[in-house]
């Protein structure tokens, strides 16, 4: 039975590194290592140029009813004077509220071949491999209430407001511990529960829900620790948990720690094991058009996707092993490049991934 893929390019270099990682799709589909359908729809500011929404119903609709989704970042400096609900980045909001998609899985590996593409010390992120557990459809992303108000006195007032209940926590939670339990069995929950009640509840719900797994090694840090650690010792993480504003600034921040922000994929998860697919990303609108950006990020995704949405496992291995063997080659992407390497460009490095396989 073919899976069903929705392709969402996005806005920026969205376009260029999701027409990399269909060709990498392509390539397995012709030689039969996966059946998939691809359907494509707008979302983000493409969609708002089209339709006026940056999350027509019709995207909705398609992404609800695919077993997958790709998805290659939105937003830009056109669409930024929109009045916010009406910004390219509620597309990408309303689509992990609409799938219910509040897992998001961030890892953060540095390939050995990019040790010297890090801005920190090879001893200190060689045989790196932290996952980043991210809850990402709660917190002040989507918290009432929210909004700019207007006072009695003229000048305006601005709120968000960060929400959890003790269920979102342990839902989370468990995915953390499921996910380390195949792995080094630490999880370090990360919060601010020094200053904020709702994250001192998220400590007291990790702590609760660790009971369940015994074999789990549970710590807690503050985001700002957190933040800290991330860049003075990163190999002390095996599985880092926590909400989506934290979960969002800390895996930017690791991102550097392989090498580059266009290394990193992602997964985002629902209960029923539907996810969408992207790499964390934005839309580097600085370098949309000019064929540099770098799709590993969107490649590593595609391999996500096979493997927790598609049941193909050994095409997502291939993938993974494509990856490394174009790195061993020696080709990077601008954002990647180090002395005695070869600069390509976007569609090159497809290529040369495509004929890895
Ligand atoms: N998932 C999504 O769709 C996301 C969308 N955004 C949106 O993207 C737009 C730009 O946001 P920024 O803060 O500039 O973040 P960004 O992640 O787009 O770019 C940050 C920096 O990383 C570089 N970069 C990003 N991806 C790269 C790649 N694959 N290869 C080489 N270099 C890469 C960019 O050139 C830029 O210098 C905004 O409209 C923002 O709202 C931001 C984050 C995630
Ligand atoms: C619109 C933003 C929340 C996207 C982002 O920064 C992310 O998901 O990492
Ligand atoms: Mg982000």
């Amino acid at each position: 039975m073919s899976k069903k893929i929705l392709v969402l390019a996005g806005d920026g270099i969205g376009p260029e590194i999701v027409a990399e990682a269909v060709k990498v799709l392509k390539a397995l589909q012709a030689e039969g290592a996966i059946d998939v359908t691809l359907e494509e729809a707008l979302v983000g500011g493409a969609a708002y140029d089209a339709h006026g929404d940056p999350l027509p119903e019709s995207t909705l609709a398609a992404a609800k009813a695919a077993d997958a989704v790709l998805l290659g970042a939105v937003g830009g400096p056109k669409w930024e004077p929109l009045h916010i609900s009406k910004r390219p980045e509620k597309g990408l909001l309303g689509l992990r509220a609409g799938l219910g998609l509040f897992a998001n899985l961030r890892p953060a590996v540095l390939y050995p071949q990019l040790a010297e593409a890090s801005t920190l010390k090879p001893e200190i992120v060689s045989g790196l491999d932290i996952m980043i557990v991210r809850e990402l459809t709660g917190d002040i992303y989507f918290g009432q209430p929210r909004g700019v108000e207007t006072l009695p006195s003229g000048e305006r007032r601005g709120i968000n407001t960060m929400v959890y209940t003790e269920s979102e926590v342990e839902r989370i939670c468990r995915v953390a511990f499921d996910i380390a339990m195949k792995r080094g069995k630490k999880v370090c929950s990360v919060d601010k529960a020094n200053v904020l009640e709702c994250t001192e509840m998220w400590r007291e719900v990790a702590t609760k829900t660790a009971a369940d797994y015994p074999e789990i090694e549970l710590s807690h840090m503050y985001v700002d620790n957190a933040a800290m650690q991330l860049v003075r010792a990163p190999k002390q993480f095996d599985v880092m948990v926590t909400g989506n504003i934290f979960g969002d600034i800390l895996s930017d921040c690791a991102a550097m720690l392989t090498g580059s922000i266009g290394m990193l994929p992602s997964a985002s998860l629902n209960e029923h094991g539907q996810g969408m697919y992207e790499p964390i990303h934005g839309s580097a609108p600085d370098i949309a058009g000019k064929g540099v950006a770098n799709p590993l990020a969107t490649i590593l995704s595609v391999a996500m996707m096979l493997r927790y949405s598609l049941g193909a496992p050994e095409a997502a291995e291939r993938i993974d092993a494509a990856v490394s063997k174009v790195l061993d080659q020696g080709l990077r992407t601008a954002d990647i490049l180090s002395e005695g390497k070869r600069q390509v460009g976007t569609a090159e490095m497809g290529d040369a991934v495509v004929a890895a396989l």
